[in-house]
Parts: structure tokens; sequence; C-alpha cells
């Protein structure tokens, strides 16, 4: 069967080791010659011969110009077909920003000493989604290691070589001084951590990779796995000509370590406005950043020691660094902890304040698939609060 055919399943690479290659397809197994056979992939799946294969839609969302291909092992690949398949047929996903339904609200330029960037064209106002974008790769993160070199840089070219435009994916920048295959750089400088299907993957946004660090930036990132896209979404209102950013850096780091983490991961010396500030805002700020990251560990030590009023000094302590330094984009995730802080005390109040803006704030900056289920949680604590308020008003 062609499944098994040198030819078919893999590059004619004349090493006996990659002679000896098997093609365990259980998406393979029955495909006949033509394509509607593999569906919902629209070629043949490509295997090396490590277990780990490339499968393609370039097709996706029946438009011609996007396509995604994955990198797993067949098995993983036909266990998330359910998933894969939704999101393939989903309807194309579409941004919230009110002024961009004509044109783009940013557009993709040159900016001296960073490579390429994005910059707004006009205003874009604070929780808005103003940009949608489509994966292009989507790997297992442990495949490279799994195989020889040689074999993991023949799936990522095919990967690649698969798609509808793969220019527009071998074109993203390249950090690495070292001389390393295109792909494997492309992915090194580019491909974001997400979770699918309860697995841990490299996903590549041509798109959203354009968007450069700044270690007080001003929109983030979520995924959708229903759509399998990444959006981002302004934390802040941006003007036109401003440079959109986002954090490439852990939450509340300080210089010092945002420096190497950024020059050691991603082989840049970072020249944000905050790193490039004088001393006079530079410490302040670490100062902040410092004390951000020893209440995040404090807290979990109240709350385990049940010491809830500390908590709730610690928690209300590190909202206000949050805002000060305009780390917002967790915001809701601070104020649902002050939320079940207030609950565990009893106090109905406060309870209902927090749980107010927890759910405005995870809403705004995460949606229902990100905080669908807090959200939820939250709701219900406000619903039955309102009942207990209604039992105690009855007279008698
Ligand atoms: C995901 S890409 C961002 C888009 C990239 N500038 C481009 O031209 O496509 C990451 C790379 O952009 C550059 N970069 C991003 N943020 C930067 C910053 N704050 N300072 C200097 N270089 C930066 C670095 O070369 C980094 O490896």
């Amino acid at each position: 069967h062609g499944g098994h055919d040198t030819e078919q399943c893999g590059p004619a690479y004349p090493s006996q080791f990659l002679r000896e290659r098997h093609c365990p397809l259980p998406l393979d197994d029955e495909a006949g010659p033509e394509p509607n056979s593999w569906s919902p992939w629209t070629h043949r799946p490509y295997c090396a011969s490590s277990s780990y294969c490339v499968f393609t839609n370039s097709k996706f969302h029946g438009s011609s110009d996007l396509g995604v291909s994955f990198i797993s092992t067949p098995e993983v690949a036909a266990s998330s077909l359910d998933v894969l398949e939704k999101s393939f047929s989903a309807p194309l996903a579409v941004t919230s920003d009110a002024n961009a339904t004509i044109s783009p609200s940013y557009r993709i330029v040159d900016m001296p000493g960073k490579g390429k960037g994005v910059v707004a064209r006009q205003r874009i106002e604070r929780g808005s989604v103003f940009m949608v974008d489509y994966a292009s790769i989507i790997a297992a993160v442990e495949f490279p290691e799994k195989m020889p070199g040689f074999q993991s840089h023949m799936l990522l070219d095919k990967a690649v070589e698969q798609l509808p435009d793969p220019q527009r994916v071998l074109s993203l920048a390249r950090s690495s001084a070292a001389d390393r295959a295109v792909m494997e750089d492309v992915m090194r400088t580019n491909a974001f951590s997400i979770t699918l299907d309860d697995r841990p993957w490299m996903g590549l946004f041509p798109g959203i990779s354009r968007i450069n660090h700044a270690c007080k930036p001003n929109a983030h990132t979520r995924f959708s796995q229903k759509l399998l896209t990444m959006s981002a979404v302004s934390i802040r209102d941006i003007e036109p000509g401003e440079e959109i950013t986002i954090s490439y850096a852990e939450f509340g780091t300080m210089y010092g370590q945002r420096q190497h983490s950024l020059l050691h991961n991603w082989g840049f010396r970072c020249t944000c406005a905050l790193c490039t500030a004088p001393s006079a805002e530079l410490i302040p700020s670490d100062r902040r950043r410092g004390r951000i990251g020893d209440i995040r560990q404090q807290i979990v030590e109240l709350v385990q020691s049940k010491q809830f009023d500390r908590a709730v000094a610690m928690s209300k302590e590190m909202i206000d660094l949050v805002l000060k330094e305009e780390l917002v984009a967790h915001l809701g995730e601070h104020y649902e902890v002050l939320t079940r802080l207030y609950y565990a005390l009893r106090d109905a109040t406060n309870t209902k304040k927090y749980a107010r803006l927890a759910i405005a704030e995870l809403e705004r900056y995460g949606g229902e698939e990100v905080y669908g289920t807090t959200i939820g949680e939250l709701s219900e604590i406000l619903l039955g609060l309102a009942q207990l308020e209604k039992a105690s008003s009855r007279p008698g």
C-alpha cells in the first residue's frame, strides 16, 4: 500500500536508517490515492522514521489563504481529531475592535534596532481584540528531541512547504547567532507555548509574531483552542503611531532578570522604554516588581495557614503594585483572589465588590474561553449572596 512507499511517506533519503521507516498511520491506513480520503488533511501525511509526521490542512476554514500544519505522532493527531475538525470548520474569527471593520488598526513596519514591528494606524481602545491570527504550524513540544536534527528539519520544512503561503513563515525573524537550520531558528524566535487538547505545543502565528517585546507592554495575547487563533488584546488605550508591544518575559521580573532571560532565550538586548528609563524611574519600578514576586509566594503561604486577614492586605498591595506597573493583563485573577479571601472571611459587601470587578476584568482580557469556569464560579457566589440577602430581609 502507498502509505509504506518511500516516495509517499517521507523523502527518499538514501540512508539505511531511514529506509527502515514505517508509517504507522491510523489516518493513512485507509488512504486511497484521492485526497478526500485523508480528510481533514489536504496532503498525504508525511512521516519521518521516528514516529512523528506532518499533517497539513491547507484549506483551513475553507479559505485558500489559511493553512495549518501539525507535527505530531499519528496517535496524538488521531486522538485530537475531534478538537481539530471542529476548529477547521468553525466560523472565521472576528476582531472586536470597532474601528477595524474596514481595515486593520495596525500596520507592520521596520523598527530601527528591532527588525520589523507593529504600529497602531488608529486609536485602539483598551480591551479591544485588534488582531486575530491563525496558527500556521503547531508542533508537539518534544518532537525535536525525539529524532536526529536532520529529521526534525525535514519535518519542519515539509510543514512549511505544504502551506498556501510558505514565504509568510520563511520570512519571519530569526534571532539565532548560530548557523541553525532556517525553520528551527524561525520556530525558536517566534513560536508561542500553547495548550491544545490538554497537551503542550509550540504554535507559530505569523502575524502576531511581528509584535515586539516591551517590559511595560500595551497589549497581551490569548490563544483559542476552539479556533486555533492567537489574538492580541490592548491592555490600555493605544494612540495612532504608537508601537504595539507584548511581554515575552515572565510576569513581574526585575531589570537584571529580564535582560538576562531575553538575551538568553530570545537573543536580544532589551531596549524598551522601561529598560532604558532613567534610574529615578527604573529603580522604583524594580522595587515594585520585586515586591510583586515576594507577595505572590507569601499569599499562597498565608492562605494555606488560613491567615486570611493578612492575605487580604497583601492581595490589596499586589493589586496596587500591578496597577502602578501597568501589568494589568491578569488583573482579573488578582481581583478573583481577593474575592475568595473576602468570601472566606464572610465579608459580603467586599465579596460582591471584588467579584464584580473580577468578572469585568476577566471578560475584558481573557473572555469566555479562557476564564469561563472562573466567571461562572464568581457569578454563583454573587447569586448565592443575593439569595441570602433576600432571605434575611424577608419579614418573619
Ligand atoms: C517574535 S520576533 C518579533 C518581530 C521581529 N522584530 C520581526 O522583525 O519579525 C522576536 C525578535 O524581535 C526582536 N525584538 C523583539 N522585541 C525587541 C526589543 N524590545 N528590543 C530589541 N529587539 C527586539 C528580537 O530580534 C527578537 O528575537
